[in-house]
């Protein structure tokens, strides 16, 4: 697992983006796997900044979700698929026939699970996975005490998360109780897992995941089962990190080729 710490969140949004438009440099056809909440918004916008002035051809990279609410009437503005589709397909200049994701007003919930577990393999699997984390360590929505095994499935949210997540509904009632979200199995398919965590409320799920054991009580620190894992943390969600100076002096010894 790779740590880099980096001044602020710009900072740090910048850094992936660059990333982001390295892979699909490489690889047009890409399928980045994308987070909602509020940590990514400024990955999305550098990266619509480079697309914009000229620096990458997104035109032929697809974007698929990673969670979502289950039981939001099709359309509302706060479904990952709504939120998805204005922060990062539109600008990005991209369709909606760019973008896959769970069907979060689905009848048959676990079969809209596993069609979408099945969607991604079949898309060839996700090339770059971006996430957030929960204050309780939680990526996409796998919650505490989830199997580090598990694969696309309903969820029930901590009450911590909804409180958490409260801010984007107008009041907590309306948050969801249920979600679908990726597994923890599924997420480690992806070829390159990247976790972006920023602000001070981060710095004891950030330390627990990335320095403490491997464990469902924490999903993020699943990171430390994958061969090619980065954590890009702002100096305040890298505030509890004993290794800090180590991480520190690695990535400025790092030579320039590596990329991330
Ligand atoms: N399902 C999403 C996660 O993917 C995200 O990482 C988390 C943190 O959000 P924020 O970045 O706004 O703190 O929120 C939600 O629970």
């Amino acid at each position: 697992m790779e740590v880099v710490i980096v001044p602020d969140a710009k900072a740090g949004g910048e850094l992936i983006a660059e990333a982001i438009a390295d892979l699909v440099r490489r690889k047009p056809e890409a399928l980045l796997g994308v987070a909602t909440g509020s940590t990514p918004l400024p990955v999305y916008e550098a990266l619509a900044g480079t697309v914009r002035s000229g620096g990458v051809d997104v035109s032929r990279a697809r974007i698929c979700q990673l969670d979502e609410y289950v039981g939001l009437p099709a359309g509302h503005p706060e479904s990952y698929r709504s939120v998805v589709l204005r922060e990062v397909v539109e600008p990005l200049g991209l369709g909606e026939d760019a973008f896959m994701g769970p069907d979060g007003t689905a009848a048959d919930v676990q079969a809209a699970c596993e069609a979408y577990d099945r969607a991604l393999s079949e898309a060839g699997g996700v090339d770059l996975q971006l996430l957030g984390i929960g204050t309780d360590g939680h990526i996409g929505f796998n919650e505490p005490c989830s199997s580090l095994a598990s694969r696309t499935r309903i969820k029930t949210l901590t009450q911590q998360t909804r409180e958490d997540n409260a801010r984007f509904f107008d009041s907590l009632e309306e948050v969801p109780h249920h979600v679908i979200t990726q597994g923890i199995g599924t997420i480690l398919e992806a070829r390159h897992l990247v976790l972006l965590a920023t602000g001070e409320g981060k710095a004891d799920a950030v330390a627990q995941s990335v320095e403490g054991p491997v464990s469902a009580l924490v999903p993020a620190s699943a990171l430390q089962l994958h061969p090619h894992a980065t954590v890009v943390v702002d100096e305040a969600a890298a505030s509890k990190l004993k290794l800090a100076d180590y991480f520190r002096a690695t990535y400025a010894a790092k030579p320039e080729w590596q990329g991330l």
